[in-house]
């Protein structure tokens, strides 16, 4: 996916770059394959495959939940940024918490901040099953962000104990895995969230399957969750 196709993929979402989201684009590409030349940060450095399978499908989780009904946003295992920051340029008045145990990718994202000049930005470096247990932070998200960081049993208690009650829990993966979520039921129900909804579809231009799973923190009766208005019920979109 080219820079154009990725502008006019968008579009079709109803997500319009200016001039200024697509030159923050522009230069998280440089700076990540810069970067990626003194330090481990990503194994996709060609152009194309950046705008696809880390731009396009970061932000393909606000296709599905509504990010413009929320504000606090906490991504576990973040690395090189996604997806929290493809949706933080997208969304600029998210404030967003970026928790990392790689100290040498925490740096990395305080430059690329900087660069970016993006605000309201927070990125700590600690494994997040003991920054959940700080108070300060225990609790405290609207939604909590997690791709490719650990199977959904483990991330049950990685993330739950950041989202606030009545938030959320939102796992992007590569492929539906009904297996996985069966391991991870017992947990996810420990640490309190229900499954509100699953998403499968295709990556444009490649078509790799990604699923995306939506959780909900909330006691008793569930509340509407900040679902994408007229998404189809778990029909493939693409
Ligand atoms: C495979 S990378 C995925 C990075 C990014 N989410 C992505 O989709 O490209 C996993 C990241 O999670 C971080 N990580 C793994 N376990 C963690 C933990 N318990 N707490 C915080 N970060 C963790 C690693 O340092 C690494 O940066």
């Amino acid at each position: 996916m080219n820079e154009q196709q990725f502008i006019e993929a968008l579009k079709d979402k109803g997500i319009e770059l200016s001039e200024k989201q697509i030159a923050q684009f522009k230069k998280y590409f440089e700076l990540l394959v810069e970067w990626n030349e003194k330090m481990n940060l990503t194994a996709i450095t060609d152009i194309e495959g950046v705008y696809l399978k880390h731009f396009y499908d970061s932000i393909s989780a606000s296709f599905y939940f509504d990010f413009t009904q929320v504000t606090t946003v906490c991504d576990v295992g973040a690395g090189a940024g996604f997806p929290s920051i493809p949706i933080k340029i997208c969304f600029p008045h998210l404030h967003v918490t970026i928790v990392d145990s790689l100290n040498k990718r925490i740096t990395f994202l305080n430059h690329l901040s900087d660069e970016l000049q993006l605000e309201h930005m927070h990125f700590v470096h600690a494994r997040a099953e003991e920054f959940g247990q700080n108070v300060a932070y225990r609790e405290q998200f609207d939604v909590v962000t997690a791709r490719a960081v650990a199977r959904l049993s483990v991330l049950s208690e990685l993330c739950v104990p950041l989202a606030k009650q009545g938030g959320y829990f939102v796992a992007l993966k590569a492929a539906a895995g009904a297996e996985e979520l069966k391991d991870a039921k017992k947990a996810l129900a420990i640490f309190g969230v229900t499954l509100r909804e699953e998403f499968s579809f295709l990556l444009p231009v490649e078509e790799s399957e990604r699923t995306l799973y939506i959780f909900d923190k909330i006691k008793g009766t569930p509340k509407k969750y900040p679902r994408k208005p007229g998404v189809p019920n778990k029909t493939p979109i693409q």
